[in-house]
């Protein structure tokens, strides 16, 4: 017998294979933040809920909302990189939805889901709007979604008479090459900006701003493969580089924190953003640039303790202090993350049919982070279990 002769097709003629697939929706998901003054105590509330905060703490916070007219400018944020992410998605021809949540106020993660769950998804990816991996980063917000999931009955089966609503998420994304190179771009211009600003002034010392969180939240972040610390740490030894080489000048430069919060009695990450410029101070620096790398937009840690209380003290201080901007919906930045989405759909595509999964975009020294978190990843406290369960992840309950 003559061997069958396959058939020749023009792939041309094919359906276009669906790059996103199985995925049928994109959730971008963050944090939310308040409107309007009224919004302010009910958005800390739910932000402290459970959580060890003093009360003076939350008063201080309640005032750095209400010195911008009780409206943090993460939601307009939000919306734009939304809005980014669709152009960057049409541009490629892909008309995967995206939709929008957030933990802790309006649109809720519920309501994003439900909105997913209308428009026909049943495989939703998820991209939260923070690049490290802890449990604020990481583990809090698939606690969330595993909750909301919970009240949407999709855990087991779906209400709806539908299949049961699943959401995946995309790795922590610090070290992907879109998220540095759009800090490197944005470092870059702060150095131009200071410069054409105060041309007499020393070359400046970069200062690397992230979130400060209490140090056993840092030991347990480990578990993911580098601590929320390293992490930084190598981004910061990858935008110093790349901004050095740009400007052509070498870049001393220092990982500090803002935001502390939590009782007095408990040690976070240090230093402290503030001090630190007291002792860069006293050793003589005269010139900094602040690159808010622990932050994806300028949102209100930004736009309050950087913008307003770390310049204020390096005023005082009488030292020349440039604010990079942050990545917002920076080019390299959208693109990258929808790279990821598509990386994130091709490795569940192997995942699904058990093939070797695509390499994975990287720069620095660390690999790329888990798709799918390990148990026991980016707990509270090390090894210490909360019971509870949280979506994304190889846990027991998912
Ligand atoms: C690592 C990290 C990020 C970065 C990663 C990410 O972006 O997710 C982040 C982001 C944000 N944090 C934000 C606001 C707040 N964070 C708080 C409290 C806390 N943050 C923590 C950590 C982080 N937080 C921690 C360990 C606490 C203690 C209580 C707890 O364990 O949760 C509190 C309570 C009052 C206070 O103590 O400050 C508020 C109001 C906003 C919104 C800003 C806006 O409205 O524009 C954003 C984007
Ligand atoms: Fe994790």
């Amino acid at each position: 017998m003559d061997p069958v002769t396959p058939p020749v097709t023009d792939p041309t003629a094919l359906p276009a294979v669906d790059a996103l697939a199985p995925y049928d929706a994109v959730l971008l998901y963050s944090f939310g933040g308040p409107n309007a003054p009224e919004d302010v105590l009910p958005f800390l509330r739910n932000v402290t809920a459970g959580k060890n905060i003093p009360d003076e703490r939350l008063a201080e916070v309640a005032e750095h909302y209400h010195h911008f007219g009780g409206r943090s400018p993460i939601n307009d944020q939000n919306l734009a990189l939304q809005a980014a992410l669709r152009a960057e998605l049409d541009r490629r021809g892909l008309t995967t939805p995206v939709v929008w949540g957030n933990r802790n106020w309006e649109p809720y993660t519920t309501q994003a889901l439900a909105e997913a769950r209308a428009l026909g998804a049943e495989r939703v990816l998820a991209v939260v709007t923070s690049a490290y991996s802890s449990y604020s980063g990481c583990r809090q917000y698939r606690e969330n979604l595993w909750a909301s999931l919970e009240e949407l009955g999709s855990q087991d089966a779906a209400t709806d008479g539908g299949a049961p609503l699943v959401v995946d998420k995309v790795r922590s994304y610090f070290n992907h090459p879109g998220f540095v190179a759009a800090n490197v771009d944005a470092v870059v211009e702060a150095y131009g900006r200071l410069q054409a600003e105060h041309p007499d002034a020393a070359w400046p010392r970069l200062l690397f701003v992230t979130h400060s969180i209490p140090d056993t939240m840092e030991e347990a972040s480990v578990v993911a493969g580098a601590s929320y610390r390293e992490q930084h740490l190598d981004v910061g030894r990858s935008v110093a580089a790349a901004a050095a080489e740009r400007l052509g000048r070498p870049l001393e430069w220092d990982l500090v924190y803002c935001s502390r919060s939590g009782p007095p009695s408990q040690p976070w990450l240090e230093p402290d953003v503030n001090d630190h410029l007291r002792a860069l101070h006293a050793a003589g620096t005269t010139s900094v640039v602040l690159s808010p790398i622990g932050f994806v937009s300028d949102h209100m840690e930004v736009a309050f303790d950087l913008d307003t209380e770390a310049l204020e003290t390096a005023q005082e201080l009488g030292m020349v202090a440039v604010r990079a901007a942050s990545v917002g919906t920076r080019e390299p930045f959208v693109r990258g993350l929808v790279d990821l989405l598509l990386e994130r759909a091709a490795v569940q595509r192997a995942l699904d049919a058990g093939a070797e999964p695509p390499a994975e975009a990287t720069v620095g020294a660390l690999p790329p982070f888990r798709s799918v978190c390990v148990p026991g990843c980016c707990r509270q406290r090390a090894g210490v279990d909360s019971g509870i369960p949280a979506a994304c992840s190889t846990d027991p309950w998912s």
